[in-house]
């Protein structure tokens, strides 16, 4: 079993590079199945596992992909087969992101139903009632959802109950290819959504509104490969972000776009964290002590739930009661068990957390329930008395490149290890009857 330890207690000093962003390469590699002619090359891509599963589901599907020095090349150009099956979907929701482009391409998508997941149920009925929309039929059955429409999709207005990212998403692709126009109302804003809508348009798309609450999509025939550059991951570097501000450092987070952090610099100023604009990235430099404050979480601009379990670790620190609302998923609470493991002093109440600090956190062994609590955990070991182990780090992987390697860099105590588990003489007897 691999464990990261940390040994808490040291200020960080440095700079530290953010990759590209997952949230961002994910759709933007399954949009490259739209592309009937030609190459995709996707640049600043991170080496994640769950960029490695998107490439193991579009080999699947047909396309041919090669990764290699953070480049993706995508030729999707041979015809496609169009499923999507379990093992895939299990590994990473992300996998439903396919479906809006097999249905535009194909006229046929078959989806495996994603399941539970760790931070709530998260259904997907707001992405199906947009492919409805444009014409699709839906059946789920057996496990799977499949789509299915008699000649091209046909443009359609949309109304998002939720500004729903995935859904904007998968809507975008399926209507980048359908006859006519789609004008999606209430989708969500965030810069990944702008990022893929850029990528379309340079493989000939026309999609106008990224970034605002409606967006303009003219269906075109065809569409080919283009080179794209994935934007900065803002969630890694709010990440690294907290890390600075956690031990009273001062890092320059290098490649942090500032329009994308709004909400959060807003709020760790609030706590008297100090952030300056400098011309390659964001320098945070942590205060002797932090105030505490209530936080909210809700779609871009709104402060994002990627960093609620980080701000967490942040606020475990802060002097006097600090609240978390958590709107955007139902049950994104699980690592509230492992910060009490360490100490700290959290109570739940629907859905709001009240947090009270400052405690003196104690190194503990945690399991991380999600890539973020796996990061926010290691964040509060890092002003932690002791080691803190962290376990469960298939889901940091997820997310996360070299964490522990880029926090080494800027100054932490901080090792990943792989340790035997012991197993007892009973266990070994039984193992070799
Ligand atoms: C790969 C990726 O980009 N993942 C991000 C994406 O996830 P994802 O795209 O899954 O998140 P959504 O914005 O779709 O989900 C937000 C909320 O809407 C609900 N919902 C969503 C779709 C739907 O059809 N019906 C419905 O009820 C979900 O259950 C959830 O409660 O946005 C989330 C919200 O910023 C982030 O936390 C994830 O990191
Ligand atoms: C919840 C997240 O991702 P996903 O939607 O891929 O599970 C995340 O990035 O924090």
């Amino acid at each position: 079993m691999e464990k990261i330890i940390v040994r808490g207690g040291r200020k960080l000093n440095g700079t530290v590079k953010v990759e590209g962003a997952k949230n961002a390469v994910l759709p933007v590699i399954a949009a490259s199945l739209l592309a009937s002619e030609e190459k995709s090359i996707i640049s600043d891509v991170p080496t994640l596992s769950d960029v490695y599963t998107i490439n193991e589901v579009l080999r699947y599907l047909g396309a041919d992909v090669h990764f290699e020095n953070n480049q993706v090349i995508v030729d999707a150009s041979k015809e496609l087969t169009t499923e999507a099956p379990f093992e895939y979907v299990r590994k990473m929701r992300a996998s439903v992101l396919v479906m809006g482009a097999l249905l535009a391409r194909n006229g046929r998508a078959r989806v495996a139903l994603p399941g539970g997941c760790a931070i709530g149920s998260r259904p997907i009925d707001q992405h199906l009632k947009g492919f409805e929309a444009m014409g699709a039929t839906i059946k789920v059955g057996n496990g799977f959802i499949e789509a299915e429409v008699n000649g091209r999709l046909k443009g359609a207005r949309i109304y998002l109950d939720f500004p729903s990212v995935g859904a904007t998403e998968n809507i975008i692709m399926a209507a980048a290819l359908a006859e006519g126009t789609t004008v999606i109302e209430n989708c969500a804003k965030e810069p990944e959504i702008v990022d893929l809508a850029n990528y379309i348009n340079a493989m000939g798309g026309i999609i106008r509104g990224a970034g605002t609450g409606t967006i303009r999509i003219e269906g075109v025939a065809y569409l080919k490969g283009a080179h794209h550059t994935i934007i900065p991951d803002r969630i890694e570097a709010g990440t690294f972000m907290v890390a600075a501000a956690i031990t009273g450092g001062n890092v320059l987070v290098r490649g942090a776009v500032p329009e994308h952090l709004t909400s959060l610099v807003a709020k760790m100023e609030e706590m008297g964290v100090k952030i300056v604009e400098e011309e390659d990235g964001l320098r945070v430099i942590g205060p002797e002590n932090l105030k505490p404050i209530d936080i909210k979480t809700m779609p871009h601009p709104g402060f994002p739930t990627d960093m609620q379990s980080q701000m967490m670790a942040l606020l475990l620190q802060a002097k006097g009661t600090s609240m978390i609302t958590e709107t955007v998923f139902e049950n994104r609470f699980m690592h509230v068990e492992e910060f009490r493991r360490m100490n700290g002093d959290i109570k739940i109440e629907g859905r709001s957390v009240i947090i009270n600090g400052p405690v003196g956190l104690q190194g503990a062994e945690v399991a991380a329930t999600d890539l973020r609590a796996g990061a926010a955990l290691i964040l509060a070991g890092l002003c932690a008395e002791g080691h803190t182990r962290v376990t469960e780090l298939k889901h940091l992987d997820r997310g996360y490149v070299d964490f522990h390697t880029k926090l080494a860099s800027i100054g932490a105590d901080i090792e990943r290890v792989k340790e035997e588990i012991q197993t007892t003489s009973d266990q070994q007897a039984a193992v070799s009857d």
